[in-house]
């Protein structure tokens, strides 16, 4: 075929696991990885490990935030417990995320799918600055779909399984990224319940019903049955939003269906979610521009103010007026900066070798110089 009349390659579609702590994001995250080495041609996926606290992976990340940031350490050097290092391990990964995007960027021509697998505290996603920050880099650099991982065997109560709706509600809201909820290890329990309840609200009510707990003593619906009866109506129009498929990681059962899915969220990313983005964007860039004008502005006439008071009162002052230099201040501003790269283990085999950010540029006289979160 003519190289000059083919199409131009596709950006690699980004894909972002999250889901509860023993979902199955892993297994998942493997699954698709063997799934596209098998294909004809093969397409490996480039994967991002974000989880600074698993053990073991079943597959080989090409960024692994392990190889950076040490959850132990962060945990003994803040006095945290497992889920705010984990936490805060990230936050500090999130500070380098320019590089690891340059990483991405640079095998943009030559692989089809971006992976991340992400912590299982999906709160990351929900309120924390990192979280935010990850999404909107990713999904303002590549088109980007999240994956939210729902463990089906442990969601067949109605209340559990709105529980989960909730929190992919709210995923949705803050990242406003195309969605597909995955309901993973269908080989133990199909997903057909899930469907029926999100297409039929009338069906989630009836399954509600016939659940102990959801009547008083006087026979009178509980106050958590009427809650969730309404929830499931506000929850009606959110399914609306969302695609929907059953895998089984385990088997690969369903993981086709998943790739449809993928490339019909990559439309709606382009036709949806990219004009949004940029629209967002430029209000944020001119309000930016706004306010940094706008402190110029009022610092220069507080600056002009100060300066007529100060000359009329002593017209001998600004001839004493000296700047000095300070003597450390290039030590301060490197201080500043973090001095340490992101590596993509890929390019650089480096097996035992360990950055620790939390300790780089410390001295051993030194108190601890890392910002507290929040
Ligand atoms: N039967 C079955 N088991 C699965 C499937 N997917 C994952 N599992 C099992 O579920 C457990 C948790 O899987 P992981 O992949 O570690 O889950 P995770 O969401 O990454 O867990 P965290 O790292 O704790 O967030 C493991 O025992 C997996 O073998 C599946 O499709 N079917």
């Amino acid at each position: 075929m003519d190289p000059s009349t083919s199409a131009p390659k596709k950006k690699p579609m980004t894909i972002i696991t999250i889901g509860m702590a023993g979902a199955g994001k892993s297994t998942f995250v493997q699954r698709i990885n063997s799934h596209l080495h098998a294909r004809s041609p093969p397409s490996p996926p480039y994967i991002l490990n974000l989880d600074p606290a698993v053990t073991h992976l079943p597959f080989e990340a090409n960024i692994d935030i392990r190889d950076t940031v040490n959850y132990q350490e962060v945990m003994k050097q803040y006095n945290l417990g497992p889920n705010g290092g984990i936490l805060t391990a990230l936050n500090l990964f999130t500070t380098k995320f320019d590089q690891v995007l340059t990483l991405v960027e640079k095998r943009a021509e030559t692989v089809d799918y971006v992976i991340l697998d992400t912590p299982g505290q999906i709160e990351i996603f929900t309120w924390s600055a990192s979280g935010a920050i990850i999404t909107d880099a990713v999904a303002s650099s590549l088109p980007t779909v999240v994956a939210y991982i729902i463990d089906t065997p442990r969601t067949t109560a109605p209340a559990t399984f709105m529980s989960n709706m909730l929190y992919a509600c709210s995923i949705l809201y803050k990242t406003k990224l195309p969605f597909i909820l995955v309901f993973n290890k269908t080989d133990v329990q199909p997903h057909e319940f899930a469907l029926e309840w999100m297409h039929d609200f009338e069906a989630f009510q009836a399954a509600l019903a016939s659940h102990n707990g959801t009547r008083d003593a006087e026979g009178e619906p509980t106050y958590m049955n009427s809650l969730m009866n309404s929830m499931s109506l506000v929850l009606d129009e959110f399914y609306q939003h969302l695609k929907a498929v059953g895998v089984s990681s385990v088997t690969g059962d369903g993981i086709d269906e998943f790739f449809t899915a993928v490339e019909a969220s990559r439309e709606e990313y382009e036709t949806l979610y990219l004009p949004d983005l940029e629209r967002a964007r430029a209000i944020r860039e001119k309000t930016l521009q706004d306010a940094k004008a706008d402190v110029k502005e009022d610092s220069m006439s507080r600056f002009m103010k100060d300066l007529t008071l100060d000359r009329a009162s002593n017209p001998d002052a600004a001839l004493l007026d000296k700047w000095e230099q300070e003597e450390d201040e290039d030590e301060v501003g490197a201080d500043a900066e973090l001095d340490v790269d992101i590596r993509d283990s890929t390019e650089h085999r480096w097996p035992g070798q360990y950055i620790d950010i939390t300790r780089a540029r410390r001295h051993a006289d030194e108190n601890i110089n890392w910002p507290r979160p929040g």
